[in-house]
């Protein structure tokens, strides 16, 4: 063993001994002062630092002098440091090196092992769904010990796995004065749009689904009830049937499934929201009463939804019945049975005795076969709401229609614009199942919200993503609640037709007498505009009705109502649905307006406004002046100047002037709200008590 002392290596090396000293002291090495001896085991660390440190040029030079030294261990020494050198790279993290703590390799250790910078925060972060602690750190460029002692401020112990919700995080970001953005794809919240890559070979024969109609007292609620009570609890013994909004029965091995609510009005309710659920509607007509004004208006809604009609000619066990009326009555609106060379299926019925509903079901499967409905029972369940409510102890529940794909217990699902888990599922037999098939109702707890009626639902991969999905239709609905309706109105009507989004005009025209009806029918029919028809969706005498307004729109529709006006309920709808009425006296003006507004000549200067509606409580008669309307102003005012209308039972008596308007013997100008008043008017005296004068002027108004 070669020894040397400090000054003796400085001096070889060309380097000053306080160098080396300190060298060897960053390599533990016990050494005092220049005199202290090194042996060749030191002397082989120091050289092997030196030639890392030192560039290859540097490195040869020194083998090339301790060459001349002839030192005979050296080349022994330096063979594994050459080793290291080879295979290590410059940046050394060799054993040498970790153990090296002189100033160069301090300099050196700290541009390798101090953390690096800490990146900048970030302007803005985007996520979809929700982010974990260790997520979102990363996002910030943050270590997650930082936000969990965050987070913990906040009272919210987590983990770095913990999940937080949209509020946190921006809560934690917006701590770093960092934007959030939430991403979302735009096609998943439009699941009425969102569909599913379909196998052919997956798809199955699906449960029809039925709505009955008719007209009130034919017997709809019977007839529902009678076909349940005899098929849903056939092998279905000690089952508790339960009103879920929808019923499944068996019948010759197949199933049908009945929506539980009757009438036109639900179903049209429904697709007002977009939601197309009925395959097959039985239309109800009462044997012994006949076509009623509401048979009409299912006929014209069933139509309007292009779903096949059934007739069902109930009470037939009545001494009155007469099926025959009833086809012949139904002639009239395209329902021919097939024993006069037409398509529509008639089935006598009585539902009060069960007579003929075998037949009728026969029927039923008969229509669906034909339809051929089918659906994947392999996809992932989507589907309409029924019906749902807030219930005490369970929250939100909703009944389900589930359409296509199955439905599983535990799945996550968007229903409109609420979200959840599937926590439970019930049937209509009160069962808790855990999986149900197309065409299947079922009541489902588990959502953070109610839904409406109509609404449609998706169930989706994970929580995460129906949660933001969830999320971005409800702040979706709240926008579009904001915003302008997209439904057609007389004034945008010549804009849309360019625009080529209106390509057929559909109307409902209301009338005082049937004649006006098919004058209106006719002329309106005529009417001739490149590129659009018009469609009379439905007609009818009488007021505008609530359920007209609701067809509308369900088909986009304009109502014209001829010497009638709207119901009070008819007028909240239309003014919620933004459904334009268009209210006339003369046909040639309605006619005129349609026409004008197709073709863009729209007069554009005046439009009517209603100021006040008056009461009239009692009438009298004074020979000279006529009859005086006893009246009471219930809504805004009536001023001496006005145009006034005179409406009894929703349909328009007379349109004019006023003659006087009184309070007590004294001429007014104008009466308000709360005030009763005297009223004449002029060249008519046929007021009757319960009258309604509704008093207008006409207003200029700007168009778009
Ligand atoms: N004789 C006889 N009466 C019937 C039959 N079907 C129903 N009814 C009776 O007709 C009346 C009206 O029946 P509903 O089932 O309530 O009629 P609906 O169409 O549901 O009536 P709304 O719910 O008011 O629209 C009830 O008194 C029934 O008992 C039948 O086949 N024969």
């Amino acid at each position: 063993m070669k020894k040397m002392r400090i000054y003796e290596y400085a001096k070889e090396k060309n380097v000053s001994s306080k160098e080396v000293i300190d060298k060897l002291k960053s390599l533990n090495m016990d050494v005092t002062n220049h005199m202290s001896v090194i042996d060749d085991k030191m002397v082989a660390l120091l050289d092997g630092d030196s030639k890392q440190k030192k560039p290859a040029t540097d490195a040869s030079k020194d083998n090339k002098a301790q060459n001349r030294t002839n030192k005979p261990n050296q080349s022994n020494n330096q063979a594994p440091q050459n080793r290291n050198q080879k295979n290590k790279p410059k940046q050394g993290k060799g054993p040498q090196n970790r153990s090296n703590k002189g100033p160069n390799k301090r300099n050196q250790t700290q541009q390798n092992h101090t953390p690096p910078k800490p990146k900048p925060l970030p302007e803005k972060i985007t996520y979809s769904g929700s982010l974990t602690v260790g997520e979102l750190a990363k996002l910030l460029h943050k270590e997650p010990s930082e936000l969990i002692k965050k987070l913990m401020f906040l009272g919210v112990m987590s983990t770095i796995n913990q999940e937080l919700d949209k509020d946190t995080i921006e809560l934690i970001a917006g701590d770093y004065g960092v934007e959030v953005e939430e991403e979302i794809i735009i096609d998943e919240i439009d699941f009425e749009e969102y569909v599913e890559v379909v196998n052919e070979e997956n798809l199955a024969e699906r449960p029809p689904v039925v709505t009955i109609m008719g007209h009130v007292d034919h017997g709809k609620t019977t007839l529902l009830d009678s076909i349940r009570q005899t098929k849903v609890t056939e092998g279905e013994a000690g089952g508790i049937t339960q009103h879920i909004g929808a019923y499944q029965i068996e019948t010759d091995g197949k199933k049908i499934t009945f929506l539980d609510t009757p009438g036109h009005a639900a179903f049209t309710t429904m697709r007002a929201r977009g939601a197309q659920v009925t395959d097959i509607t039985i239309l109800v007509v009462a044997a012994d009463d006949g076509v009623m004004p509401q048979t009409k208006e299912a006929i014209s809604h069933a139509k309007a939804a292009g779903v096949p009609i059934i007739v069902a000619v109930n009470k037939i066990d009545k001494e009155a019945a007469n099926p025959d009326r009833v086809m012949q009555e139904l002639t009239e609106f395209e329902l021919v049975p097939e024993a006069w060379g037409g398509d529509t299926i008639f089935v006598n019925v009585s539902a009060l005795s069960g007579t003929g509903i075998d037949e009728l079901l026969e029927m039923v499967l008969l229509v669906s076969e034909v339809a051929e409905l089918k659906a994947d029972p392999t996809l992932k369940a989507k589907g309409t709401v029924i019906e749902a409510e807030l219930d005490k102890g369970r929250g939100a529940v909703a009944t389900l229609l589930v359409q296509n794909g199955s439905l599983n217990v535990g799945d996550p699902i968007v229903v409109g614009s609420s979200f959840g888990r599937v926590r439970a599922m019930v049937n209509d037999l009160g069962r808790r199942v855990k999986r149900v098939g197309p065409s299947t109702p079922v009541e489902i707890t588990g959502l953070n919200d109610v839904p409406l009626a109509g609404d449609q639902f998706q169930v989706f991969a994970d929580e995460k993503k129906a949660r933001q999905i969830g999320e971005a239709r409800s702040s979706r609905q709240r926008e579009e609640n904001r915003s302008e309706n997209s439904r057609v109105s007389l004034d945008d009507l010549f804009n849309q037709i360019q625009q080529g989004d209106v390509k057929d005009i559909n109307i409902i025209i209301k009338a005082d007498v049937q004649g006006s009806v098919e004058a209106m029918r006719g002329s309106l029919e005529k009417i001739d505009v490149a590129g659009v028809k018009v469609n009379i969706i439905h007609t009818g005498v009488g007021a505008i009705t609530e359920s007209d307004i609701i067809l509308a729109s369900a088909s986009n529709a304009i109502v014209i109502g001829f010497s009638v006006r709207p119901d009070v309920n008819a007028k909240r709808v239309a003014e919620s649905e933004k459904v334009d009425i268009r209210l006339h006296r003369v046909i040639y003006n309605a006619i005129d307006e349609i026409e004008a507004a197709m073709k863009g000549m729209l007069d554009p200067e005046f439009e009517e406004k209603v100021i006040g509606q008056v009461e009239i409580r009692t009438t009298f008669k004074v020979s000279k002046i006529g009859t005086i309307a006893g009246s009471y102003v219930t809504e805004g005012k009536i001023s001496r100047d006005s145009t006034v209308r005179l409406i009894r039972d929703g349909v328009v008596i007379y349109e004019g002037a006023i003659n006087a308007l009184k309070r007590f013997k004294d001429d007014a100008k104008e009466v308000a709200a709360g005030y009763e008043c005297g009223i004449t008017l002029e060249n008519f005296n046929d007021v009757k008590e319960g009258d309604i004068i509704e008093a207008y002027i006409m207003e200029e108004i700007e168009r778009k």
